[in-house]
């Protein structure tokens, strides 16, 4: 079932261009000159629940205006949003029970309490159960180990620290929608690995839609099953990351050692890059996209004793992503 629907969503915009110099002040407070920018331009998707949806483009691409449409935190210019069939932005009250956000680089939390008076704020705000309350809070704490940090102030906490308490805050009333943007930023690879963890086991145990914005390609790699891609507040992707490596030139060889060493080697669909005895590396030819699809190939066809496989990294594939729209746009 879609928990989120965005359709044609578009957000423009307005702000005053200061004239320079002196006079031009005084012009411009007179007659000000508006300028219209619009972040983001007739996005259309949808999220289904127990799916992980990273929201991705270069900077300033209309990813952040877009979260917060869908978190209500700004109104449409155009075009609807619906999350668990509500319209974020009409119904603010009954959409912050739906859902729950992290903004990486702010928190919801309170500078001065400890991290366990913030959360229990949030426990009475939502009015959890308190044995329901102490089963999340053990699950989280489990996941984040939250109690080493427990009874500290939450300015006194690193950023690692923070952030997962504020994961904690964002799921402490059970929502079925998270909103993450770069919830990552700035932390160690240990806990950014355990920030995965606990992602995962929202999404695939409790069946959480989360939609997630980051620029860290290994996140994408380790968290997306599917990936959004947007670039002057357009979409221009929506599929897998299998998708997404075999439409933007992402290369790849299959380095194979046979079985046998045959003197011609041919593989309908692959191309032969090399051929040195047993040794043979294959690339993608027509018809053959993903290294899976190649595998079944020359397995089909040759034993074979060993095997690597050299993909380029995504952030290449997501280079040439990003720079095949501007194309496209230019
Ligand atoms: N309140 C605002 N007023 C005017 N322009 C804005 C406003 N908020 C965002 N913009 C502009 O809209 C565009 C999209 O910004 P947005 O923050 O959504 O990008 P982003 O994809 O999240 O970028 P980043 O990866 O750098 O965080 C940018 O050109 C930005 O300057």
């Amino acid at each position: 079932m879609d928990a989120i629907i965005a359709r044609d969503l578009t957000k423009t915009f307005h702000t005053i261009a200061r004239r320079p110099g002196f006079v031009g002040g005084l012009k411009s407070l007179v007659a000000p000159a508006r300028i219209a920018k619009t972040a983001v331009d007739g996005v259309s998707f949808s999220v289904r629940e127990g799916e992980l949806l990273a929201l991705l483009g270069p900077n300033g691409a209309g990813k952040s205006t877009t979260i917060k449409m869908l978190t209500g935190i700004l109104v449409p210019t155009s075009g609807s949003v619906h999350v668990a069939g509500i319209e974020p932005h009409r119904d603010r009250e009954r959409n912050a029970r739906t859902i729950g956000a992290v903004f990486g680089q702010r928190t919801q939390l309170w500078w001065d309490l400890p991290a366990r008076d913030s959360l229990a704020i949030l426990r009475d705000i939502f009015g959890v159960e308190a044995e329901e309350y102490r089963r999340r809070l053990s699950e989280f704490d489990d996941l984040l180990g939250l109690s080493e940090f427990w009874d500290t102030r939450i300015r006194h906490l690193s950023l690692g620290q923070r952030v997962r308490c504020d994961l904690a805050a964002a799921l402490i009333h059970d929502p079925k929608i998270v909103f993450l943007d770069e919830p990552t930023i700035g932390m160690d690879v240990v806990v950014k690995e355990q920030v995965r963890e606990f992602l995962r086991h929202q999404v695939e145990r409790r069946g959480r839609a989360v939609v997630l914005t980051t620029h860290d390609m290994t996140e994408v790699n380790r968290l997306a099953e599917r990936i959004v891609l947007i670039n002057h507040g357009r979409l221009f992707f929506d599929g897998s990351l299998t998708e997404l490596r075999s439409r933007f030139g992402a290369t790849w060889q299959v380095h194979v050692t046979l079985a046998d060493a045959p003197a011609e080697v041919a593989v309908p669909g692959l191309r032969v890059l090399r051929h040195d005895g047993p040794r043979v590396a294959f690339g993608p030819g027509e018809g053959a996209t993903t290294t899976h699809e190649a595998l079944r190939l020359i397995i089909e066809r040759y034993a074979i004793s060993d095997l690597t496989i050299e993909e380029n990294d995504l952030e290449d594939v997501m280079r040439e992503a990003y720079l095949h729209r501007e194309q496209v746009t230019a």
